[in-house]
């Protein structure tokens, strides 16, 4: 057998996405590597999701002729790359010192769309510049925590719009923090002294963007998203949706997309597997908004699996850190490498000349208890 550069292992580097997180635990601060890799309560969600991908089946078409896939993908209006987008994750400073401007380059060099969250290490403005400077036409869409306060969310929003985001991801499934027992066992509950949540620095003048401001109420409600979507032109994405009705609401209310999200596991413990709830929610909302997928995505075939169901897209939250904490933007853009290499490769070995072929006959569930 004949094995290219790009896949040889010759000095033990990693083979799959998989094999990044043993070399990040490594790295990190063994607190920090907690916080990363956690989930809610007894971590059942967290392990749901992985497993649900592997419980699916993909049912390849054959002698169809169709060539080498192409992978770009038309998301709100815009072409991407590829149906892989950067999850928001916070906090990326403990991972790496060069943050998400490490993490925004590595997008933009691959022609990925990055979800920029809103407790960032580094400002808004500064992930924008780092992105643009990489490509001229990087996209970034911004992750919003709604705050009760709306003048200091609409003074977020505004600072989203004038770096040149494209789109606001609302997460919406975090009226309250998830327990983080993980967390909760070191005593982690704010960022370690001279980092701080950059895009909160205004909250309050005494503790200057420190994570405890941050306001997760379950009083937020639709009439919040209304407001905002008075408040701004740009797209809204709801993210956190499990509910199929809840997809409707959403897009009743003029939302441009949702994204099938458990927060990887970290909020509400013992909700469905997000692959297993997609078909739900698609259905709930037919073809009239586009539905992402975060949770669990660690394999080229888990992103054919999610988009043969239907999602538009698909997110991935922990790889891009484990890329990040191990080689800073090269290790982020070997992360996404290897995924829109592998999906490429699914692709054709499925017979499709694009994501689009993909269909939900060509999956199938291996557990008949599914
Ligand atoms: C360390 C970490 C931090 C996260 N921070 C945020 C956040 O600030 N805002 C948010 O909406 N989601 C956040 N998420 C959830 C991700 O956006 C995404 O839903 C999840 O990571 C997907 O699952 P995966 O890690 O299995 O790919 C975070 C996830 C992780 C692992
Ligand atoms: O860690 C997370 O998943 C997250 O979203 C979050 C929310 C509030 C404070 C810190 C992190």
């Amino acid at each position: 057998m004949t094995t290219t550069a790009k896949t040889s292992s010759a000095q033990g580097a990693p083979l799959s996405v998989r094999e990044y997180e043993p070399l990040a635990r490594e790295l990190l601060d063994p607190v920090h590597h907690d916080y990363f890799a956690g989930g809610a309560h007894d971590e059942i969600t967290l392990r749901a999701n992985e497993a649900a991908f592997a419980r699916l089946a993909l049912v390849p078409r054959i002698l169809r002729g169709r060539g080498r896939p192409d992978l770009t993908t038309d998301l709100l209006g815009r072409r991407t790359s590829m149906p892989i987008v950067l999850a928001p994750t916070a906090f990326h400073r403990l991972a790496h010192p060069d943050a998400e401007r490490a993490t925004a380059r590595a997008a933009a060099s691959t022609g990925a769309i990055m979800i920029a969250a809103m407790l960032s290490t580094v400002a808004v403005e500064e992930i924008a510049a780092a992105a643009r400077k990489t490509a001229g036409d990087a996209q970034l869409w911004f992750q919003l925590y709604v705050q009760r306060d709306m003048g200091f969310t609409e003074a977020l929003v505004r600072r989203a719009e004038d770096a040149g985001c494209t789109a606001l991801v609302v997460t919406a499934d975090s009226p309250a923090l998830g327990r983080h027992v993980r967390n909760d066992r070191n005593d982690f509950h704010d960022l370690p002294p001279g980092m701080v949540c950059e895009n909160l620095r205004s909250l309050r003048a005494d503790e200057p963007g420190h994570v405890r401001q941050v306001d997760l109420s379950p009083e937020l409600s639709w009439d919040h998203v209304r407001r905002l979507r008075a408040m701004t032109g740009l797209p809204i994405v709801i993210k956190g949706v499990l509910h199929p009705e809840d997809a409707r609401i959403a897009a009743d209310l003029g939302m441009d997309a949702v994204i099938v999200s458990n927060h990887g596991g970290r909020q509400l413990d013992t909700t469905p597997a997000t692959v297993t709830q997609l078909p739900r929610v698609l259905d709930a909302v037919g073809d009239r908004i586009p539905v992402l997928l975060d949770g669990g995505v660690r394999r080229g075939t888990d992103v054919a699996k999610a988009l043969a169901l239907g999602a538009a897209a698909v997110a991935v939250g922990r790889p891009v850190v484990w890329g990040l904490t191990v080689g800073g933007q090269q290790g982020v853009e070997q992360v996404l490498g290897m995924l829109r290499d592998e999906l490429a490769h699914t692709l054709t070995l499925c017979g499709c000349a694009g994501p689009a072929e993909l269909d939900r006959d060509m999956v199938a569930r291996e557990d008949p208890r599914w």
